[in-house]
């Protein structure tokens, strides 16, 4: 460690421009859920703020990303939106499991399958090393649709609890339509509030590795399947 004299005379030749670029934190967020419960739509207006037009069955892994400033850090947000047809999703899996600060499970509540499904879903995490010490929440999309509900705040709580993840309920159609379920009374745009609050509880927790310099760059970009890892894991969670 240079002495504080030295330290002087060098710091006179360090200018802001031969300084490296200030690095920004990506998150990587994996959305998983059946096909059809709205990963796609979900992501989309996050990053994109807006319900998508027109949806098709994700192929394999679509990636979107949006960046965020937090107490003057700038973080990059990034949404994994998987397949949930099992035949586009099998060759592309292990992929998409690597290197994850964060799992978003999400289930249909106008569709009772989807939510039946969510253990095989905690259950495929698990298998690719994803436990409790990796943050997750519950998802209940398309609160919109509500005289068709299946899924009740209070069955979907409960299965919350038994997993220790914080449960959301929400629409990504109408987010201020969500139904009342803990934690969502009152928000105007509840999927946004969904993925700050995981980027917070993020941000909370120990740094990450892998980080790039910062391109200022928001919104909504597809780079395809391959396009991004993460760093170390997040290593705690707690309820909202
Ligand atoms: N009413 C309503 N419809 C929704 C909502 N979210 C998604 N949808 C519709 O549900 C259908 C499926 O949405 P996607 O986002 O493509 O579902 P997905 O989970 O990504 O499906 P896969 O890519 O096959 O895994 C589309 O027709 C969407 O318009 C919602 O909040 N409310």
């Amino acid at each position: 460690m240079a002495e504080s004299g030295s330290l002087v005379d060098f710091s006179g030749s360090l200018t802001s421009s031969t300084l490296p670029p200030p690095r920004t934190r990506i998150f990587k967020i994996i959305v998983i859920g059946d096909s059809g419960v709205g990963k796609t739509c979900l992501t989309y207006r996050f990053c994109a703020g807006k319900f998508p037009e027109k949806t098709e069955a994700t192929i394999g892994v679509d990636f979107r990303e949006r960046l965020v400033e937090f107490d003057s850090e700038k973080i990059k947000i990034q949404l994994w939106d998987t397949a949930g047809q099992e035949r586009f999703r099998k060759s592309m899996v292990q992929h998409y499991y690597r290197n994850v600060h964060a799992v978003v499970f999400v289930y249909d509540v106008t569709n009772a399958a989807s939510f039946r499904s969510l253990p095989a879903w905690i259950e495929e995490c698990k298998q690719h090393a994803l436990g409790t010490e990796v943050p997750r929440i519950l998802v209940g999309n398309k609160c919109d649709l509500q005289d068709s509900v299946q899924v009740g705040t209070n069955v979907a709580q409960q299965f919350a609890d038994v997993h220790s993840m914080p449960l959301f309920e929400t629409s990504a159609k109408n987010p201020s339509s969500q139904g009342e379920g803990t934690c969502v009374a009152g928000n105007s745009d509840h999927v946004e509030a969904i993925f700050m609050t995981v980027a917070h509880k993020l941000k909370s927790q120990k740094p990450l590795v892998l980080s790039q310099p910062h391109t200022g760059s928001v919104g909504t970009i597809n780079l395809g399947r391959w396009g991004a890892d993460g760093g170390d894991g997040a290593k705690s969670w707690g309820c909202c």
